[in-house]
């Protein structure tokens, strides 16, 4: 699973929960993006590679990558899912993304090469419609989950107006926030 993690929220670790028993995967990666070339004011990567350590610390499953951090550019899937793929040849590789990021995925630079990497999961996201049209069938699925309207962009909102975010992310993220006084300033690099 792909995202800017800024910070990563529970919304994040109930998709690829929910995924991962649905399609019987082993392990979920979560990838924290390293230079989001869509987005602005997007927080230091390693916080929010840190932040992501520690909310898929406890589950056996979940486990962080750093190959988008660690590759210097802008952040595209295709590399991303490339690089999976050197790591884990025999791998088969689902990417899992919500039904706002599914909607985006033509405009993904070699958009039409993803699919030859990877199936892709859009789940359901309260107050986005999934919307598959232009992509293959055969390498895009759909999944409905309970529906937890939570977004990094909220939570960054909530802190900044000076409330804390329990419960929205596991403790320790709502900790660590604090802790490094992230998302106290206006939409800025932290
Ligand atoms: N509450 C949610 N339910 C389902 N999918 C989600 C949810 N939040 C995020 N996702 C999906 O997780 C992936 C990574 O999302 P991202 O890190 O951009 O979080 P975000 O909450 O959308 O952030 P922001 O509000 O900053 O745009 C995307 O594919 C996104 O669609
Ligand atoms: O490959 C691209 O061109 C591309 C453009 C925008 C987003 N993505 C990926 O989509 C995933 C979700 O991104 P974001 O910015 O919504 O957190 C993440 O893995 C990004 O690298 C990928």
């Amino acid at each position: 699973m792909g995202g800017t993690f800024d910070p990563i929220h529970n919304g994040h670790l109930v998709a690829a929960s929910e995924v991962a028993q649905h399609f019987l995967l082993d392990e979920v990666y979560f990838v924290p993006t390293g230079t989001p070339y869509m987005k602005s004011g997007v927080s230091d990567a390693e916080h929010r590679y840190l932040m992501t350590v520690i909310a898929t610390a406890s589950n056996p499953r979940f486990k962080t990558s750093r190959v988008d951090i660690d590759r210097a550019g802008p952040t595209y899937t295709i590399d991303t899912l490339r690089d999976i793929n050197t790591l884990a040849p025999n791998a088969d590789l689902f990417f899992i993304t919500g039904a706002d990021a599914v909607t985006q995925i033509l405009e993904w630079k070699d958009s039409s090469e993803l699919f030859r990497y990877a199936h892709f999961v859009a789940v359901s996201r309260p107050g986005h419609e999934i919307d598959l049209e232009g992509l293959p069938p055969e390498h895009v699925s759909t999944l409905e989950i309970p529906a937890l309207a939570i977004s990094s962009t909220d939570c960054r909102a909530r802190v900044r107006k000076g409330y804390q975010v329990w419960y929205l992310t596991p403790d320790g993220v709502q900790q660590y926030i604090a802790k490094n006084q992230l998302y106290r300033q206006s939409e800025t690099n932290q």
